[in-house]
């Protein structure tokens, strides 16, 4: 059944827009004003809110934003347009009564999440910010909080989201549009969920989809250059700045204490006069010992073993995914769960030993001598953090490295030097391939990463992804003789590639080595 919210009328989302000043006029065909006082109906329930106008019902308010064309607007008023909220009047195309706002996005945010009867402010909210582990520390987070609160945690991530403990749907964006956002948390709220765990990207907060939330615990992993685009951010300082904003938006602040400019995060806190809990990773080995309230250390002789301290207190988890950056992906999600109530000692930490994440660091064997890893790395950090595990893990059987990867078109341009970069020095074959080329040429794409590639590690083109993967391995197992990794990186578990504006189906990465090594997912 359609939600409706009897006290959201056009006056009190006149009034909400005043008091943040977002108001600028409302437009009606008899006059132009600021006030609802004597417009006919103003004091009557708005049924439903939308930004499409292909949805727009009887009596509907429509949110005018982004690439809006003015004929979208032909015929509206014989379905019934009422309102209108835009930061430009379209008088001449209907007799709706037009809000206009100073910046629609934050108008859409807020009146948004007010006609869904902010249901934000009836869920302990989690955030997840940071350039790599969202997804990954959103999982474990989400686990934790479900088996504590018996099933009762609401999530959204870059790949799924789930809003009743059960069925999981797959998602268009990191972040959710704020009205998509505020629907989703309605719906969360009335399936009985106490949590509601979210993955916030720095466009979320360039683009106002966040507007106005308040983060009971908000995390802030790590940062380094990403996402540097025309369409994205202009530069480093901007999406560093776009992050920062749930610092101030968080009631408890979780913040990985390695993190660069962790300085500037710190003194955002106490501008702020918010909390600051850190976590870090103590590797002795390394020589990692960053202070921090919540440390994890990789337990000797394990892979995937980690001791967790936090008040004087420690414990020990065995992790169902590879990966150093994984410890601290947990200590992030344990640290979180502390932070909104949830004992250290309590029985549903546990919940981090079973998680895996689709995509993420899933491992294929093709005998004695191969592995191939299917993982979602596609920047530095993450190439970087992926090719050192495998030093980590497997450097005493002396692997022979093969990255299979490409990038993406049009975006994230910084990434196709950051993938080479990350694996640089420790990989000595590199097959580009197409990854999302959307307008872009992918062979150029693969050009330009090849020309990065500074040592004397082998390079091929193949543009087809398919076939660069099976080559990979073909390559490898014509070399039994030594140990071979390849790593088939930057799709993870997408399934399809952007060619030319368009979704084009991809059957997978994990199909394609699968299909390969006609073998299972190995153990760990
Ligand atoms: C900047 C931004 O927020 N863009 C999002 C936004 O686009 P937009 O508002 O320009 O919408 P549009 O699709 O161009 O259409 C314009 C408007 O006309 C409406 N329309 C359209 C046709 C019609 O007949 N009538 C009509 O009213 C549409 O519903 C829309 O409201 O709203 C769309 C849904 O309505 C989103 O798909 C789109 O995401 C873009 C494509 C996107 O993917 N952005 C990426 C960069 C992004 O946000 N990525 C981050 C992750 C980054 C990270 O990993 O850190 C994310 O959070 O996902
Ligand atoms: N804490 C970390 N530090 C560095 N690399 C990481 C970390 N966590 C995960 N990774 C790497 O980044 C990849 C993506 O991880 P994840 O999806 O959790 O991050 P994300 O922040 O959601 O990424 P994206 O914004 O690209 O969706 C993983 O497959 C892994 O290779």
């Amino acid at each position: 059944m359609a939600f409706t919210n009897a006290s959201f009328t056009l006056t009190s989302a006149v009034e909400l827009l005043k008091q943040h000043h977002l108001l600028r006029e409302i437009i009606t065909p008899e006059r132009w004003t600021v006030n609802t006082a004597g417009l006919p109906g103003a004091d009557t329930p708005i049924p439903a809110i939308t930004y499409d106008t292909r949805e727009v019902t009887p009596g509907s308010l429509l949110f005018v934003k982004g690439r809006f064309k003015p004929e979208f607007m032909d015929g509206i008023d014989e379905r019934g347009l009422a309102v209108y909220v835009s930061e430009t009047e379209f008088s001449d195309r209907t007799s709706a009564v037009g809000l206009i706002v100073e910046d629609a996005p934050k108008a859409m945010a807020l009146l948004s999440f007010e006609f869904y009867g902010r249901p934000d402010r009836q869920l302990k909210m989690v955030g997840i910010t940071g350039t790599k582990g969202k997804t990954t520390t959103n999982y474990f987070t989400h686990a934790i909080l479900n088996a504590y609160s018996h099933g009762r945690a609401a999530i959204t991530s870059s790949i799924a989201c789930c809003l009743d403990g059960n069925t999981w749907i797959p998602s268009k964006l990191t972040t959710p549009v704020s009205l998509d956002l505020a629907h989703m948390m309605r719906e969360a709220v009335d399936n009985g969920m106490e949590y509601f765990v979210m993955e916030v990207s720095s466009q979320a907060y360039k683009v106002n989809r966040v507007y106005d939330l308040t983060f009971d615990a908000g995390a802030f992993l790590n940062i380094s250059p990403d996402h540097i685009s025309p369409i994205e951010h202009p530069t480093f300082e901007d999406y560093l700045h776009c992050k920062r904003q749930i610092i101030a938006h968080s009631r408890w602040f979780v913040l990985g204490a390695d993190c660069d400019h962790a300085d500037l995060l710190r003194e955002d806190a106490a501008a702020n006069n918010v909390p600051v809990f850190s976590f870090a990773l103590h590797d002795e080995a390394a020589g990692e010992r960053t202070p921090a309230d919540l440390t994890v250390s990789p337990t000797e002789g394990t892979k995937t073993g980690i001791t967790v301290s936090c008040d004087g207190e420690t414990r020990a988890f065995t992790l169902d995914m590879l990966g150093e950056f994984n410890f601290l992906n947990a200590a992030a999600a344990i640290a979180l769960a502390v932070n909104i109530g949830v004992p250290f000692d309590s029985d549903a930490m546990k919940a981090i030993e079973s998680v895996q994440v689709p995509g993420h660091m899933e491992r294929f064997t093709g005998g004695e001598n191969l592995l191939v890893f299917v993982d979602f790395a596609h920047n530095y950090l993450s190439t970087k953090a992926l090719v050192d595990e495998m030093v980590r893990v497997y450097g005493e059987r002396d692997p022979h490295i093969t990255v299979v990867a490409g990038s993406t078109g049009g975006k994230a341009i910084d990434r196709r030097e950051g993938i080479v970069k990350g694996a640089l020095g420790q990989a000595e074959s590199y097959i580009f391939t197409t990854d999302d080329p959307n307008f872009e040429d992918p062979q150029a794409i693969c050009e330009q990463m090849a020309s990065y590639v500074t040592d004397d590690a082998r390079t091929q083109i193949i543009v087809d992804r398919d076939q660069a993967i099976t080559t990979a391995i073909g390559e490898a197992r014509e070399h039994a003789d030594r140990f071979n990794i390849v790593l088939v990186i930057g799709k993870g578990h997408e399934r399809r590639n952007i060619i030319n504006g368009k979704a084009v189906p991809w059957p997978g990465d994990a199909t394609i080595v699968r299909r390969e090594l006609d073998a299972r997912p190995a153990g760990l």
